[in-house]
């Protein structure tokens, strides 16, 4: 029998005027597997109550951008979050009221933030990874393998470059590569790690993890992961130069989480590599 448009699970977007928000809009309604329900933006933004096609600059969609989220999440399967931290634990505990995917792509978490996603997570599906890209996610092995094969005399250090728009550093990839570099080697990355030098540092501190952030221009993501030791060198890089990667990921990531139990899932999980 033939899929009707409105058996395909629903999806909401959060922060649909911002660079993924807007990225998002796209990937969905190009997609013959989810269709676009809802739209959100904060409250004040001038972009409330308008009909999204048009806010785009194009043809009427019928997806009306609202400032209630809870209304919109009711409507959905899944709620694509593409924000910021405080946003997304709200939006989290909503998503679990709803019964909704909640995909979490948001960077910038403080470490108690992380810990506060957690409750939601009993009562829905919470998918969150610094990076959406299949090519982050892979090379996240690809360092965890390299820093296990080498000791301590190989420095490593993560360099990442970004737009000028970016609010966080180091980048939640960068983080991400830091967390599997130091899962390889056996450490833990907390304590272990060097970043933001300036001035008198004093020598790099043995072992360490170090990170530094380029900001400039429309970057739209760049990641070395260098590992560095006497008379030789080994860079693992990504190269991002399209947001549709990770607009692809989450709604990969949404499709995949419709058929999981309630928990955190991430990248990884979904992609099953
Ligand atoms: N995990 C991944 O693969 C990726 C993650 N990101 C992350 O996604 C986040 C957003 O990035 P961009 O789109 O570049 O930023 P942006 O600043 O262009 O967009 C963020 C949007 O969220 C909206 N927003 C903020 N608070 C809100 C609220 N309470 N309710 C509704 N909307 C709200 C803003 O108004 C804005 O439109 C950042 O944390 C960034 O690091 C970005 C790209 C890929
Ligand atoms: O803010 C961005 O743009 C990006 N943020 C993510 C991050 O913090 O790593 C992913 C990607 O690099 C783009």
């Amino acid at each position: 029998m033939e899929r009707q448009m409105s058996d395909l699970p629903g999806i909401v977007i959060t922060g649909i005027s911002g660079r993924m928000g807007r990225m998002l809009a796209a990937t969905v309604a190009a997609s013959d597997k989810a269709r676009l329900v809802g739209a959100v933006e904060r409250t004040g933004h001038d972009w409330i109550g308008r009909d999204l096609g048009e806010a785009l600059g194009g043809a009427k969609n019928g997806v009306i951008v609202s400032d209630d989220p809870l209304e919109a999440f009711a409507k959905a399967q899944a709620v694509i979050d593409f924000t910021a931290p405080a946003a997304t634990l709200e939006f989290a505990r909503l998503a679990a009221q709803a019964r909704a995917v909640h995909v979490i792509g948001t960077t910038g978490f403080e470490k108690e933030q992380i810990a506060a996603l957690e409750p939601a997570s009993r009562h829905s599906v919470q998918i969150r990874a610094g990076n959406m890209s299949l090519g982050v996610n892979l090379l996240t092995k690809l360092a965890k393998t390299v820093a296990a094969a080498l000791d301590a005399d190989w420095d490593i250090e993560v360099v990442e470059a970004h737009h000028n728009r970016k609010v966080d550093a180091p980048s939640g990839t960068a983080l991400m590569l830091g967390q599997a570099a130091a899962e390889g080697r056996g450490i833990d990355l907390d304590g272990m790690t060097e970043s933001g030098r300036h001035g008198i540092t004093g020598a790099r501190k043995h072992g360490a993890i170090g990170f530094s952030a380029i900001r400039g221009g429309d970057i739209v993501g760049e990641h070395d992961v260098i590992f560095a030791a006497a008379g030789e060198r080994i860079v693992l890089r990504h190269i991002a130069t399209d947001r549709a990667i990770f607009a692809r990921g989450a709604l990969r990531a949404a499709l995949w989480g419709q058929s999981q139990k309630p928990g955190q899932y991430d990248m990884i999980d979904v992609l099953g590599i």
